[in-house]
């Protein structure tokens, strides 16, 4: 028996351009309507995340910077779990390394980010790696932005810390995501979910791969899963 679910924001409750998706909204007031718990798990920041769910109506448990940082709710402060400095020195490597080739960086709400560094995908993920391959640093790509994270943090360790704080285990967890960063995730869950526009990397965690992509999918799989052990 599912408790609760945690779910990935882009390419998940949203369409490849960041839109969100209103049918994913209402299935997931669905689940608030039955005092099923929501926690949104990303790797955007906390405040984006603080943000979205009061809009949504959730009560405001939520994992950002892909596990770098969460909270319990809208009270006290978030729990930060990475180390950016290794990621900051890390990105000034890159950042003069690219910029001697005249490519520079288009970083990501620099100032709103407790644990990662976050940037545009304008050069490939595998370039990135290659630069700070002596580096004690993590490279994610999302599909959305690459990341610079400290080694042994993700979504899935944040899960595994935010859980008993709500009363919860990770295994009572439903997880549903899209992307590479949501394969640790699924695996601390108790069930996981991804779209038809998962990575294949996540499709091979996963124990449900829903016919349908994006929000469209992400709604079809939760209603089936509530229909079956939510
Ligand atoms: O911030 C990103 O790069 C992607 O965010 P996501 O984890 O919600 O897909
Ligand atoms: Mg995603």
């Amino acid at each position: 028996m599912l408790k609760a679910l945690v779910c990935d924001i882009d390419g998940t409750l949203t369409d490849e351009n960041r839109r969100i998706n209103t049918r994913a909204i209402e299935t997931i007031r669905l689940l608030l309507d039955r005092d099923i718990p929501v926690v949104l798990a990303s790797g955007n920041t906390i405040c984006f995340l603080d943000a979205v769910a009061r809009m949504i109506g959730t009560g405001g448990a939520a994992i950002g910077e892909n596990g770098g940082v969460f909270q319990t709710g809208y009270d006290g402060d978030p729990v930060v779990t990475g180390d950016r400095s290794i990621c900051l020195l890390a990105y000034d490597r890159l950042s003069s390394h690219f910029g001697d080739q005249g490519k520079n960086l288009i970083p990501y709400s620099m100032h709103l980010r407790y644990a990662d560094v976050a940037f545009a995908k304008t050069i490939p993920a595998g370039e990135v790696r290659d630069v700070l391959a002596d580096m004690p640093v993590k490279v994610i790509d999302t599909g959305f932005a690459i990341h610079l994270q400290s080694p042994g943090v993700s979504k899935g360790t944040a899960l595994k810390e935010l859980a008993p704080l709500l009363s919860l285990s990770p295994e009572d967890f439903l997880a549903i995501g899209d992307s590479d960063n949501d394969i640790e995730m699924l695996e601390s869950a108790g069930y996981g979910m991804t779209m038809k526009n998962g990575t294949a990397g996540l499709k091979k965690v996963a124990d449900c791969i829903i016919e349908r992509s994006y929000g469209d999918g992400f709604s079809d799989g939760v209603l089936s899963a509530l229909e079956r052990f939510l």
